[in-house]
């Protein structure tokens, strides 16, 4: 009989929780309670914050990194490894770090991000078995951007981001560029001025030449209109390459097909903007490190 080789659960594990763009955002209308229906194309970047979590058997989920500005029990961090321990009546805790690198308030879903993983990482460190439908649907509770992050792959999103179609959207090069100021969500979803009736898609119709003749961000007249150093930016960057507001603001991205031409428009930026480069990937990193687990 051949040796059974079992694979030892680590004591600890560390991935990247990455950021996503909205490629395009089209909102299509507004739910009674508020909330609006959208259409939107999510592709993740290579590029995000460091969460480090082990599991521990005090039953205590710790944050060992605070966070400046989020209070712990506000922290999605947090929200998350509460959540999943409610919904397991696991025993266990757990400790967690993050190195934190993704701007808040940006567009780039970076709370959202941070949740998802926190439930894939403690599913797997816990041996809690959920089924990724189901982490889904806790992440839901937290934010409208977790699923998206839990599942792992670029997709079409459709009701407030939960409704999902896997797609293989181009894997550019983008220069992800933030103006000095964040925005909230919530302000942008409530402005009287906001369309709320682009015509729905058929994204089949999607193809990677038709991003930025066919389709759009409905938040973006808004914050361009109403923050003027995002219409500053945002005229500057189309100057280099196609750009397009991610989210409600306040990024920008700007694609390009290959690393040097993306780091030469960020060379041709004001010393006082803050950027980076990073590639569009359709797997997030933290379902690719997960497999190898
Ligand atoms: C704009 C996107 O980033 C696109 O991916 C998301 O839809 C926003 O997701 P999120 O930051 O996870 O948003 P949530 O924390 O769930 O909601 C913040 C606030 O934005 C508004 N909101 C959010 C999502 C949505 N589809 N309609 C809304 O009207 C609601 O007023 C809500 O109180
Ligand atoms: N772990 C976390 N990381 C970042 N923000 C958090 C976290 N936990 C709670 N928050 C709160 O969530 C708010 C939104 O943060 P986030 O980084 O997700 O914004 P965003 O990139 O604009 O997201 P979205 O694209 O979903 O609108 C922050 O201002 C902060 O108060």
């Amino acid at each position: 009989m051949g040796a059974v080789t079992e694979k030892k659960m680590p004591s600890s594990i560390t991935v990247t929780s990455p950021a996503k763009l909205n490629l395009f955002l089209h909102i299509v209308g507004r739910r009674v309670d508020g909330y609006h229906n959208l259409e939107t194309l999510f592709q993740f970047l290579d590029y995000g914050d460091r969460i480090t979590i082990a599991a521990n058997a005090s039953g205590k989920i710790i944050l060992q990194t605070p966070m400046p500005g989020v209070a712990l029990e506000d922290n999605l961090i947090y929200k998350a490894a509460t959540a999943l321990q409610r919904y397991t009546k696991t025993q266990h805790g757990c400790n967690i770090s993050i190195e934190k690198v993704l701007p808040m308030g940006g567009g780039l879903g970076g709370g959202s991000s941070n949740a998802a993983t926190v439930l894939l990482l403690l599913n797997k460190l816990w041996q809690t078995n959920v089924t990724t439908e189901k982490l889904a649907d806790i992440g839901l509770s937290l934010g409208a951007d977790v699923p998206i992050f839990v599942h792992g792959f670029s997709a079409f999103a459709q009701g407030v981001g939960e409704k999902l179609t896997q797609v293989h959207p181009k894997e550019y090069w983008y220069l992800i560029s933030k103006p000095d100021i964040s925005i909230s969500t919530a302000e942008v979803f409530t402005a009287e001025q906001l369309p709320r009736n682009s015509a729905s898609i058929n994204i089949n119709d999607y193809n990677d030449d038709n991003l930025f003749s066919d389709f759009h961000n409905d938040c973006q007249t808004y914050v361009v209109n109403h923050y003027p150093k995002v219409a500053n930016l945002l005229a500057r960057l189309l100057e280099y390459a196609p750009s397009r507001m991610t989210g409600t603001g306040a990024c920008i991205f700007s694609c390009f097909s290959t690393k040097d031409e993306a780091l030469a428009a960020a060379k041709q930026l004001p010393d006082d903007v803050e950027c980076f480069v990073a590639k569009g990937v359709n797997n997030s990193p933290v379902t690719t490190a997960l497999r190898s687990i």
